[in-house]
């Protein structure tokens, strides 16, 4: 199902990644060890949207991410992603969705060392059969990378690394873009450079849903969803969305 957006203003393209989850339950381990991550959760994305979601440690975010992104599958409820209903797939039909729909961006980067800046993106166009080769090169001069195509990680600063996963992430063209924390092992200048770049990717149409302890980051985004204990305890729209410039902490 594809969902409007009655709330974007400023985006150069296709509004994109509207879903909808509805009484998602998720628990960990079984019996007395069981240990409850999502308790009921409802949700929508409007397409185009950027969404933070906020909430202490242990409040589901990330199981919230890896629901949405197909990475793990539900135990209860509906879960519609990007017009596409993942309600009681399989881990293997949800690894084409991934594939087809969704761009992961994770704190530590999660880069292959072996490989280059170029190496990493290209490896993601070939695993996936989507996005070119011939566009890598581009695609990693767009994150201000383009002196940097043969660098190793190594040879990169976090900035410049989580730059080339943003990169990566974007070489398929996913509908909705999930980041956990991408600035969390970042000092503020370099943080808000990642920010700058995921708030582009989202004014050209795409959806993006940012996990973060930062609160001063919910400002840049549309809607800011606060978790707790598994639930969403509150959804708050930004009037008007900050610009990354402005965002300071
Ligand atoms: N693979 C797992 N096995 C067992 N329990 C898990 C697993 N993943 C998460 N949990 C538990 O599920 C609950 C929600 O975890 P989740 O990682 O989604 O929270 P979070 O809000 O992202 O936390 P943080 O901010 O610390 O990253 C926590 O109680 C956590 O311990």
């Amino acid at each position: 199902m594809a969902h409007t957006s009655t709330a974007r203003t400023g985006t150069g393209g296709t509004l994109r990644g509207g879903s909808r989850l509805r009484g998602l339950s998720k628990a960990y381990g079984s019996g007395d060890a069981a240990v409850t991550a999502l308790d009921g959760v409802d949700l929508d994305l409007d397409a185009g949207e950027l969404v933070v979601v906020l909430g202490p440690s242990g409040s589901g975010k990330t199981t919230l991410l890896n629901v949405l992104g197909g990475i793990e599958p539900a135990d209860s409820g509906s879960v519609n992603v990007a017009g596409v209903d993942l309600t009681g797939r399989r881990p293997r039909r949800l690894a084409a969705f991934r594939r087809d729909h969704i761009g992961f961006v994770f704190q530590f980067f999660n880069l292959v060392p072996t490989l280059t800046a170029r190496e990493n993106v290209e490896v993601m166009v070939e695993l996936t059969g989507r996005g070119e080769r011939g566009e890598v090169a581009g695609l990693l001069e767009s994150v201000g990378l383009g002196d940097r195509l043969d660098n190793f990680p190594a040879q990169l600063s976090g900035g410049q690394q989580q730059r080339v996963a943003i990169a990566r992430a974007l070489a398929t063209d996913p509908d909705l873009l999930l980041a956990d924390e991408p600035t969390g092992a970042l000092d503020v200048a370099t943080g808000k450079s990642v920010l700058r770049l995921l708030q582009r990717t989202n004014r050209e149409g795409r959806g993006v849903l940012m996990v973060t302890h930062n609160a001063a980051i919910a400002r840049i985004a549309h809607r800011v969803v606060t978790m707790r204990d598994g639930r969403v305890e509150s959804v708050e729209r930004n009037a008007v969305p900050a610009d990354v410039a402005g965002v300071d902490w």
